[in-house]
């Protein structure tokens, strides 16, 4: 009898981590290409940021001390002694009871501390009325505030975002090693599968949902999908077109003919790509149990089940950490996801951790996950939903109004 030898999510995730690294070397893009990519180095700053005392306001540079007390009714009177350019060196040092005029964003003149708002003076020819008193540094972003020399600002394996390429900017680094944009292949199985635009459908023809739902996913993942069609249940032609696929990707996912039936293919062809062939054939959740992770020749296969659901879910659970192994993209230190009450009590099996679909609700008292319901078959419940939250293995349910952890869907990494 054939059987699974099921793997909890953890587990799987280890051999995942263990088993796979990045294929390619990395790639050295412009920043005005790469974001959304993974970070190949550690990047370090040669210079300050910013590289001079800057102003954060419109208003005069003065020496703090000389505004003290200052109020409406008691102003601090000031020599006004230059304007200072913006984009240009300040010239005239500062001296005590001395103004200058200075824009935000401007270079502090030497001697200055802090800067008044224009709107609390009144120039009166060369003199200044000062109406509020300031604070050493106050209106001022000091040289090296944003960065210093020396400073490690961005870390190997983050996914590059814009502000971490505004950084990269700022301090004159224009190009970046990335890992190399990894190439997945999708295959569906199925003798009952026909392709989306297939307008009549005979009976028992199925239209094929996962290619596309899976191909859309990693290419929010930043992958570049093949799409290699349909492939029927018959075991030759299916080796062969696998084969084929897999010679050109760096990931192949199989959808369909998981499980353990008779004409359940995908686990022989993995075995027939390469050693060591499966690593995992059944992971302890609901959807999903059939899904299997083989490698072969270095390069990961991941087999998903054919009900729509599962396949999506499974994707994200298992399909998303081989895809950032193969990036080297480093593991959040710690759980990403937000949390919600849920709506209804769930009941649920010791020994296998549940994902359920839910829907996002803000009511008065806070954010509500409702629970969308429905065979994994049916890929509107998936549509209905903004999520998944967990029902870990320990657990034989949870309760109305306990706090639950959601992963949303369509999210980045
Ligand atoms: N005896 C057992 N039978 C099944 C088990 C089990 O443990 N023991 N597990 C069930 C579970 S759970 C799932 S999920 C499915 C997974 O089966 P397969 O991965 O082998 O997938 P198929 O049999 O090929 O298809 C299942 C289902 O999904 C539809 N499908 C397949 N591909 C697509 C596609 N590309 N687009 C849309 N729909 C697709 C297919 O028509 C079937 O209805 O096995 C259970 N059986
Ligand atoms: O677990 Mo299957 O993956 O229920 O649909």
């Amino acid at each position: 009898m054939k059987f699974f030898n099921v793997k909890t999510v953890d587990e799987t995730v280890n051999i995942i981590e263990t088993h796979f690294a990045p294929i390619h070397e990395p790639v050295r893009v412009s920043i005005r290409e790469a974001v959304g990519r993974v970070l190949a180095e550690d990047v370090y700053s040669r210079e300050q940021v910013p590289p001079f005392a800057r102003s954060t306001v419109d208003g005069y540079a003065v020496q703090a001390k000389t505004t003290y007390g200052a109020s409406e009714s008691m102003p601090a009177f000031l020599d006004i002694t230059g304007k200072i350019q913006m984009g240009k060196r300040a010239e005239i040092p500062l001296l005590e009871g001395q103004a200058q005029y200075i824009p935000t964003g401007g270079m502090l003149p030497e001697g200055a501390d802090s800067i008044v708002m224009i709107e609390h003076v009144e120039e009166v020819g060369d003199l200044l009325n000062v109406y509020r008193q300031v604070a050493p540094g106050e209106n001022v972003i000091r040289a090296g505030d944003d960065v210093e020399i020396g400073e490690h600002v961005l870390h190997k394996g983050i996914r590059l975002r814009p502000q971490d390429l505004g950084l990269l900017a700022a301090i004159g680094i224009t190009e970046v090693a990335v890992a190399s944009i990894p190439v997945v292949g999708i295959l569906s199985t199925g003798d009952e599968i026909v392709p989306p635009d297939k307008t009549e459908l005979s009976p028992g023809e199925i239209r094929d949902i996962n290619s596309v739902m899976i191909g859309s996913r990693l290419m929010q993942l930043g992958a570049e999908v093949i799409y290699g069609g349909i492939v029927q249940d018959e075991y030759e032609e299916f080796l062969a077109r696998a084969r084929a696929l897999f010679g050109k990707v760096d990931f192949l996912l199989l959808s369909g003919g998981s499980s353990v039936g008779t004409r359940d293919f995908t686990v022989q062809v993995i075995e027939a790509l390469g050693e060591p062939g499966v690593l995992v054939h059944g992971v302890a959740t609901k959807p999903g149990k059939p899904t299997i992770i083989g490698k072969s020749q270095g390069k990961p296969v991941m087999g998903l089940p054919g009900h729509p659901v599962s396949a999506l879910i499974m994707l994200d659970l298992l399909g998303v950490p081989i895809l950032k192994q193969l990036q080297g993209e480093s593991k959040d230190d710690f759980d990403k996801r937000f949390k919600a009450r849920i709506s209804r009590n769930v009941p649920s099996a010791v020994g296998r951790s549940d994902y359920i679909r839910v829907r996002l609700e803000e009511r008065e008292d806070g954010l509500w996950a409702v629970p969308v319901f429905g065979k994994s078959g049916l890929v509107t419940t998936m549509v209905e939903s903004d999520g998944i939250m967990e029902i870990s293995a320990n657990k034989e349910g949870i309760l109305e109004g306990d706090h639950v952890k959601i992963k949303l869907f369509g999210k980045e990494i």
